[in-house]
């Protein structure tokens, strides 16, 4: 049976490891840097990343999880494990706080606000569509969630959203300016692929939708594949968004 680890300090790490299972895959709980030698995938749930972040400096994970990306090894961050992976994380608690980094992005820590702005809407992913098939949109789950507010060149866009101005948390200065990326200023990035690394601001692992998992399991081989060919890599994606009204939503899953 295939294994993936699955980082488990806090969060959604059983959600993952259910979705993984009806796939027929074994998902093992991953708390010390040991761990991670045993496995040659990962998942980094979503919860909150400050606690989280303190436990892996606890139990002295950085290192091996910052290894365990630079290796080419698949990684997959949802939420919190989204900005665990960033190289940069702003709207940070004072004093920052430690990231694996990895991934070429600027991610806005909770970009969408708080619990109560937690809302779910149907994403456009076609790049997910276009190689699992099923139903055109995907259920995007957003708990307390970040926005990618900026990527570098080797980072493909697999899904955006579009903001309503109001969502946007306006007092915050350094959200202002640094969508240049996004298609338009009122679009924000949540979904994006670089190399062996899978990053996703919502959580498929609260849907029964096992796309985005089976997309993750996949990814091994197709990074071995990109790696040893010449080819140039994928352009960015163009994307488009359906946009629906946020839903007011308020999952109790997260403290
Ligand atoms: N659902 C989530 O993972 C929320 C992440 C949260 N914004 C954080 O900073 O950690």
């Amino acid at each position: 049976m295939a294994v993936v680890g699955v980082l488990a300090l806090q969060g959604s790490f059983n959600e993952h490891i259910a979705a993984l299972r009806r796939l027929g895959v074994k998902g093992v709980e991953i708390r010390k840097p040991e761990q991670l030698l045993t496995v040659n995938s990962l998942i980094i749930p979503g919860g909150e990343s400050t606690t989280m972040a303190k436990l892996a400096e606890a139990f002295n994970l950085f290192p091996a999880l910052r290894e365990f990306v630079q290796m080419g090894k698949p990684v997959w961050g949802t939420c919190a494990g989204l900005i665990f992976l960033a190289n940069e994380a702003t709207g940070q608690k004072t004093g920052g706080q430690e990231l694996v980094g990895g991934l070429d992005c600027t991610v806005h820590r909770n970009f969408f606000g708080s619990q109560i702005q937690s809302f779910e809407t149907e994403l456009l992913v076609p790049e997910l569509v276009s190689k699992e098939g099923g139903p055109e949109t995907f259920r995007g789950v957003f708990i307390r969630a970040p926005g990618i507010l900026n990527v570098g060149p080797d980072v493909q866009v697999l899904a955006d959203y579009p903001v309503p101005s109001d969502q946007v948390l306006s007092s915050d200065s350094s959200v202002e300016g640094k969508k240049e990326n996004a298609e338009e200023a009122n679009k924000v990035i949540v979904a994006v692929r670089q190399g062996n690394i899978l990053a996703t601001a919502f959580h498929p692992e609260l849907t029964a939708d096992t796309r985005w998992h089976s997309y993750f399991l996949k990814m091994g081989s197709l990074v071995e594949k990109e790696a040893s060919s010449s080819i140039v890599p994928e352009q960015v994606t163009q994307v488009s968004t359906s946009f629906k009204q946020p839903l007011q939503h308020d999952l109790p899953i997260f403290q």
